[in-house]
């Protein structure tokens, strides 16, 4: 089968011929280059308009000449629409910039049109994560998608990818080209911010993740800041990276955590940076994941991708009618019905719970959930001890849990965070018991070896055992803290214990505040974590807002309709 591929959602007019016969893809791009400034979509919009036609003839050309490749659906009748070989038109569909997909929906319908071919419409974003699936040859991986306009996690699960944490606010990309244009420089700055790290040090910008969700705003804000201020460029580029990235692979160890696989694709340009494959890279071969990382030219904006997922998708019978072929500048990734996997494995197949072995010292003595004395989360280590197992008396059931210094992060980042949060953690879970909720005591507290002694609660994980009368109890228990003044910060299933009672644990990532906001993003991220993992996540869904009605605010409730609904392409 061979598949034209058109892209150009914002800079890249590009077009490709992907054969699956020896999984060949020719691409030929011409990127935009503004004057000055950042994208002007109306520019943008020209540039597509003059070099797509040049594009497409260059890779139908190409495809001209290697038709032999293609010799089961070729003809050699040089004035047939299928000299080519190609099967369909995929072209990209959404998301992007208004005028650029408007102009590429016209090339792409008038290639089928020519070439007397269904017309294929790909979502932009699927089409970063799926090349790194393609390339990799990764059953259900974890998908990181760093490009310009957008950040997040997604994982196939209930015939969609799900979005497992997203950012908030910016895409990743145009956070940074926001910042070097700023000051001054010539976009795309992503490049320039990565060769100028190379010679900076650390200073303190703002770290935010909320669950798997992420802010770029405040960072951004904050680099504007201290270059108006005088800090060395190269000092701000560095910290820039190193703030920015860290949260970036913090967040696809979390997703790697909470859903139990041990597979990473990275995609989007600036999946391109060294510094970011080098952490990923690093933070996966410290779980014993697989990371995989597609080729430059499949990770920047390029019709590539576009092609060998439209090669799928016309597969599995999803061809559009002309009618149907309108662009959508706000394209989700989880509205595409992922026919052409149909059946597969979850992404969350293995959400089992992480185990390792006992260490000296762990008592056999654990309940159903703890299989093993050792449980390994995403930031921690944890322990069931025996009371003997410490210089002073402890209770029967205790957990020591200490927090690891990640080897892909800054060190004095690295210090700087485990000792926050651990004294966020001893502090918030008392105080939230105060307020009434289900936490555990807190026997001692020494951030300078990020280590808690806590009370051994519950029997398992709330991902081990989803029901909605837990979920309605978890429900209770946020409206609670909320009306505390407390945040959570990190509610996912794996952040309940369910037994006799339903208890909230690691509030490392809590804070107080008072603001609806934070409160319905507490909610958020457990619903997220539901709908990205349980089986038949519509009653649980239903059961977390029941749950927090009939404690909280309904205020938040209505908050967080806007938080899912907001529009996060910017
Ligand atoms: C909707 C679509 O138009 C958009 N695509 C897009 O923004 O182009 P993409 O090629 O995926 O990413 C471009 C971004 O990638 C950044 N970038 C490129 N090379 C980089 C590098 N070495 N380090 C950091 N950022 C880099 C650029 O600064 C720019 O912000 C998207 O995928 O979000
Ligand atoms: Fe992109």
């Amino acid at each position: 089968m061979r598949v034209l591929g058109i892209e150009g959602t914002a800079w890249a007019a590009s077009a490709a011929c992907y054969d699956d016969t020896g999984d060949s893809v020719f691409i030929e791009s011409d990127p935009y280059q503004p004057d000055s400034g950042g994208i002007h979509p109306r520019e943008a919009a020209e540039h597509m308009g003059e070099a797509l036609p040049n594009v497409i003839d260059s890779v139908l050309t190409h495809a001209a000449e290697t038709v032999d490749d293609a010799a089961d659906t070729a003809t050699n009748d040089t004035d047939s629409p299928n000299r080519y070989g190609i099967d369909c038109v995929a072209f990209s569909q959404g998301p992007g910039l208004g005028p650029c997909l408007r102009t590429v929906g016209t090339a792409a319908r008038a290639a089928a049109q020519a070439l007397n071919v269904p017309l294929v419409g790909v979502n932009h974003m699927v089409a970063h994560l799926e090349i790194g699936r393609h390339q990799s040859g990764f059953d259900s991986p974890v998908c990181l998608n760093a490009s310009g306009a957008n950040a997040h996690l997604l994982g196939y699960h209930n015939g969609r990818y799900q979005v497992l944490g997203e950012t908030m606010d910016t895409g990743v990309g145009n956070a940074l080209d926001k910042f070097t244009r700023h000051i001054g420089w010539e976009h795309p700055g992503g490049p320039k911010v990565e060769a100028a790290a190379t010679d900076g040090e650390l200073i303190d910008l703002p770290y935010v993740v909320k669950g798997m969700d992420f802010s770029f705003s405040g960072i951004m804000s904050a680099a504007k800041d201290a270059a108006d201020e005088g800090e060395a460029i190269e000092d701000i580029c560095f910290s820039l990276q190193e703030h920015i990235f860290g949260m970036l692979t913090e967040v696809a160890e979390r997703a790697l955590s909470l859903t139990g696989t041990d597979e990473l694709v990275l995609g989007g340009g600036v999946g391109q940076n060294a510094r970011l494959q080098s952490m990923l890279e690093t933070m996966c071969e410290e779980r014993g994941a697989a990371f995989d990382v597609p080729d430059n030219r499949f990770l920047r904006d390029n019709a590539g991708m576009i092609a060998v997922l439209g090669a799928k998708q016309f597969a599995a019978g999803q061809t559009i009618t002309i009618e149907d072929s309108t662009v959508d500048p706000n394209f989700r990734p989880d509205e595409v019905a992922v026919a052409w996997r149909e059946g597969e494995q979850s992404v969350a197949c293995g959400r089992g719970g992480e185990t390792a072995s006992p260490t000296d010292g762990a008592t056999a003595t654990q309940s159903a959930g703890d299989r093993h004395g050792r449980q390994r989360g995403a930031e921690a280590v944890v322990d069931i001890i025996a009371p003997t197992d410490c210089e002073y008396e402890l209770p029967a059931r205790c957990v020591r849990k200490h927090r690891l210094s990640k080897a892909y992060r800054h060190p004095a980042l690295d210090t700087t965070l485990t000792g926050e949060r651990t004294t966020a953690e001893a502090r918030l879970t008392s105080e939230a018991r105060a307020a009434g909720v289900p936490t555990p005591l807190v026997w001692d507290v020494d951030r300078e070896t990020a280590t808690l002694h806590l009370q051994h609660v519950g029997e398992a994980d709330l991902a081990e055992r989803l029901t909605t009368d837990a979920i309605t109890t978890v429900g209770n228990h946020l409206a609670a803290i909320h009306n505390a003044g407390l945040v959570h910060g990190d509610p996912t299933t794996r952040n309940v214990r369910v037994g006799d009672r339903v208890w909230l644990i690691d509030f490392g990532l809590g804070f107080h505040s008072g603001h609806i906001e934070d409160y319905a993003m507490d909610l958020h991220v457990l619903r997220q974590s539901l709908a990205a993992t349980a089986d038949d996540p519509a009653p649980l869904l239903d059961a977390v807002s029941g749950g927090y009605t009939a404690v909280g605010d309904t205020a938040v409730i209505d908050r967080l309709a806007t938080v899912e609904d907001r529009g996060r392409y910017q």
